[in-house]
């Protein structure tokens, strides 16, 4: 069954003005879609959809009964006057999470090599260490289904590889994640499907080999999918 069903006729951040049109895909447990596509392109405005966060959308988004969501977005978001621990304390009182929770947060945390900074405000911590405290308080709810935007950004390597070994783990168990990201050699060794998108609109889905047939690249590689507009200079 789906956990995710993506199907939107047209969305936009004013009533009947569309930024994004004629998307439709969905997420399956264990599965792991990458979603591709230029700056600009439509890519947050599609995950805002799904997160119901836009004025305007004709369609339907629908998740599985019972599915839990976690978002993580591009640029880390903490509030200003709690701690990092603070984060997950608040966290597991507004989600009921109970004690279990919080040992499993600690767990995470060490995983990505946290522990230190528990007493400390994230509002300070260099750009890699926000995302990965992100990461693991999205981590921390157990969510079934993960959407990311830009995962990578700001990790270093060790902790690119902490993320990838996570990722595949929470696949693993069944979840579904939907991540957006311009590493495109890297999704392609480990996204199971695609989906990209190019100027609003859905240009290719399905299954690398599949994504690669559709937008005619015969290099494949997932850069040659897409267009390399230039800009041109006002004269
Ligand atoms: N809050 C907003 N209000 C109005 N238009 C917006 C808003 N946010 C984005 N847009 C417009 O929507 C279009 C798609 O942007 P979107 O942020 O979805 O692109 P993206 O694919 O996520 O790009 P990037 O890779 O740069 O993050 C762009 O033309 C952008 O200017």
């Amino acid at each position: 069954m789906a956990l995710l069903e993506v199907n939107i006729q047209q969305a936009g951040y004013q009533i009947n003005k569309k930024t994004i049109s004629d998307i439709h895909f969905s997420i399956r447990q264990g599965e792991l879609m990458g979603m591709i596509g230029a700056n600009g392109a439509g890519k947050s405005t599609t995950i805002k959809a799904i997160l119901d966060e836009l004025p305007f959308v004709e369609g339907e988004i629908s998740k599985a009964e019972g599915g839990k969501l976690s978002y993580i977005p591009e640029r880390p978001l903490y509030y200003q006057e709690l701690t990092l621990w603070e984060h997950f304390e608040f966290v597991a009182a507004v989600e009921e999470l109970g004690e279990d929770a919080l040992h499993y947060a600690k767990e995470i945390l060490r995983q990505f090599r946290l522990s230190a900074h528990l007493h400390k405000f994230p509002g300070n911590f260099s750009k890699g260490m926000q995302q990965k405290g992100m990461l693991a308080l999205a981590l921390f709810t157990k969510p079934d289904l993960l959407i990311i935007d830009e995962p990578f950004m700001g990790l270093d390597p060790g902790s690119t590889k902490l993320l990838l070994d996570l990722l595949e783990e929470e696949r693993s168990k069944g979840k579904g994640i939907l991540m957006c990201t311009h590493i495109l050699d890297t999704a392609q060794r480990m996204c199971d499907t695609f989906i990209i998108i190019e100027k609003g609109r859905m240009k290719a889905k399905g299954q690398l080999d599949e994504v690669l047939k559709q937008c005619g690249a015969t290099d494949g590689s997932l850069y040659s999918c897409l267009e390399v507009e230039v800009e041109e200079d006002e004269e």
